[in-house]
C-alpha cells in the first residue's frame, strides 16, 4: 500500500487490513490461490471497475435529507443473508434488492420519516413493509432484528443528533473512517470478530454506508468523503463466493462439503471469520497487483464490481455460505 493511501485511510481501515492479513496468514480452512492472482487481475475489465453503480430503480434516491435517512436505515438493516433462503420474494425481488426496494416504498409512502417513526416500528410492521410472514420462525427472528436495528438508529439519531439524520453524516466531517467510528457506537454495527487471539474488525455495514452515501449523492454533500479509497472489501457472503468460484479462494474439503450441502456456519466461528478475512485480503492483493500493472483501483470499486458480478446466475445458483448474523 502506498503512503498516500495509508494517510487517506483512518486507523480503522488499517486495523481491518492488518487483522485480515493476519487471519489469512494463519487460516487453516480457507486458502488463497496466490498464483492465480496475476491472471485474474489482468482479466478484470478496468473500465467497469471505475464506475461503481447503485440501481436507482431499487433505491430511494433524489430526496435530500430523506435520502440520507433512507441510506442510514438501509445500511442499518443491510444484513440477513443467512435468513434470505427463508424469505418470500416481494414483487419478484429477493435478497438485498428486495430489502432496499421495500424500504424505499416505505419512505415513499411515509416521507418525511422521522427518528421517532423508526423507533416505533415493530416486528409486525417490518413483516408488512418487507412482505413477510411471521409464522416462519427464521423470518420472525429476522423481522425482530430489523425492528431492533431501526429502533437503535432512531434512538441514536434522537439522542445524539437532535433527531436529524444528516447530522450523523455531518459529524464525520467528510471522512468515511470517522463515519465508521460514529455509527459503530450502535451495537449492531459493531462488526468485530475474534479469531483465536486476534480481534478482527470488519465493519461491513458501517463501511458500506459511506460507499452508499457516495453513490447516492454522486460524491457531493452528504456523499463527499476524502478517504473513500481507504475502505476495504465489505465482507459478506457473496463476494467471497465469487472469489471462490473464480478460483482465488479454495476451501478445504470439509468446509466445502458443508457449504455445498447447505449447512449453516456459526457466526464468529473460525471458518466464518476465515472466509470473510480471506475475502478482504484477496481484494487487497488484487488492488496491489492492479496498481503494479498501472491499473490503479480501490477496494470499494472492486467490491462493487464483484458484488454485482455475483448477481449473475452463474454465481447466484450455486451454494454459498450462510450465517445468521446482524452484520451481513
Ligand atoms: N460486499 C458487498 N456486499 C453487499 C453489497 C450490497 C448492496 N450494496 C450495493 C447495491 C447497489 C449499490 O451499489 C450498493 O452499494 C449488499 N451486500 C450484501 O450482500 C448480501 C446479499 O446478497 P444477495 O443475497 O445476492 O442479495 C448481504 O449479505 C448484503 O449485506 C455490496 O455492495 N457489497
Amino acid at each position: 500500500m502506498t503512503d498516500e493511501r495509508r494517510e487517506a485511510g483512518g486507523a480503522v481501515f488499517e486495523e481491518i487490513r492488518a487483522a485480515c492479513a493476519r487471519v489469512a496468514g494463519a487460516a487453516e480452512r480457507v486458502h488463497i490461490e496466490r498464483d492465480k492472482l496475476d491472471a485474474y487481475a489482468r482479466s478484470l475489465p478496468v473500465d467497469k471497475l471505475h464506475s461503481p453503480v447503485i440501481e436507482p430503480e431499487h433505491h430511494y434516491l433524489g430526496h435530500g435529507e430523506q435520502t440520507v435517512a433512507y441510506v442510514l436505515a438501509l445500511d442499518s438493516i443491510n444484513f440477513g443473508s443467512g435468513y434470505f433462503p427463508e424469505l418470500e420474494p416481494r414483487n419478484g425481488l429477493v435478497g438485498y434488492f428486495m430489502v432496499a426496494h421495500a424500504l424505499g416504498d416505505f419512505f415513499e409512502a411515509n416521507a418525511p420519516v422521522s427518528a421517532g417513526d423508526l423507533i416505533a416500528l415493530t416486528p409486525e410492521d417490518c413483516a408488512e413493509i418487507f412482505g413477510q410472514n411471521l409464522s416462519n420462525e427464521a423470518v420472525a427472528e429476522l423481522m425482530g432484528l430489523f425492528s431492533q436495528a431501526l429502533e437503535d438508529l432512531g434512538r441514536f439519531v434522537l439522542a445524539d443528533f437532535g433527531g436529524r439524520f444528516a447530522s450523523v453524516v455531518e459529524a464525520a466531517g467528510g471522512r468515511a473512517s470517522a463515519l465508521v467510528d460514529i455509527v459503530s457506537k450502535m451495537p449492531l454495527f459493531r462488526d468485530v470478530a475474534d479469531y483465536h487471539d486476534t480481534t478482527v474488525p470488519f465493519y461491513k455495514r458501517a463501511q458500506i454506508l459511506a460507499a452508499d452515501l457516495w453513490l447516492a449523492f454522486d460524491g457531493e454533500g452528504p456523499g463527499a468523503f476524502s478517504d473513500l479509497d481507504g475502505l476495504t472489501l465489505f465482507a459478506d457472503n457473496l463476494v467471497p463466493h465469487v472469489l471462490r468460484l473464480d478460483g482465488l479462494l479454495r476451501y478445504d474439503e470439509t468446509l466445502a462439503e458443508r457449504i455445498d450441502r447447505g449447512d449453516r456456519l456459526e457466526a464468529n466461528s473460525p471458518e466464518e471469520v476465515e472466509i470473510r478475512a480471506c475475502g478482504v485480503h484477496v481484494v487487497e492483493l488484487l488492488v496491489e497487483r492492479l496498481t503494479a500493472l498501472g491499473r490503479a483501483v480501490t477496494a470499494f470499486e472492486l467490491d462493487n464490481y464483484l458484488w454485482h458480478l455475483g448477481q449473475d446466475p452463474r454465481f447466484e445458483t450455486k451454494p454459498r455460505h450462510h450465517t445468521r448474523t446482524v452484520y451481513y
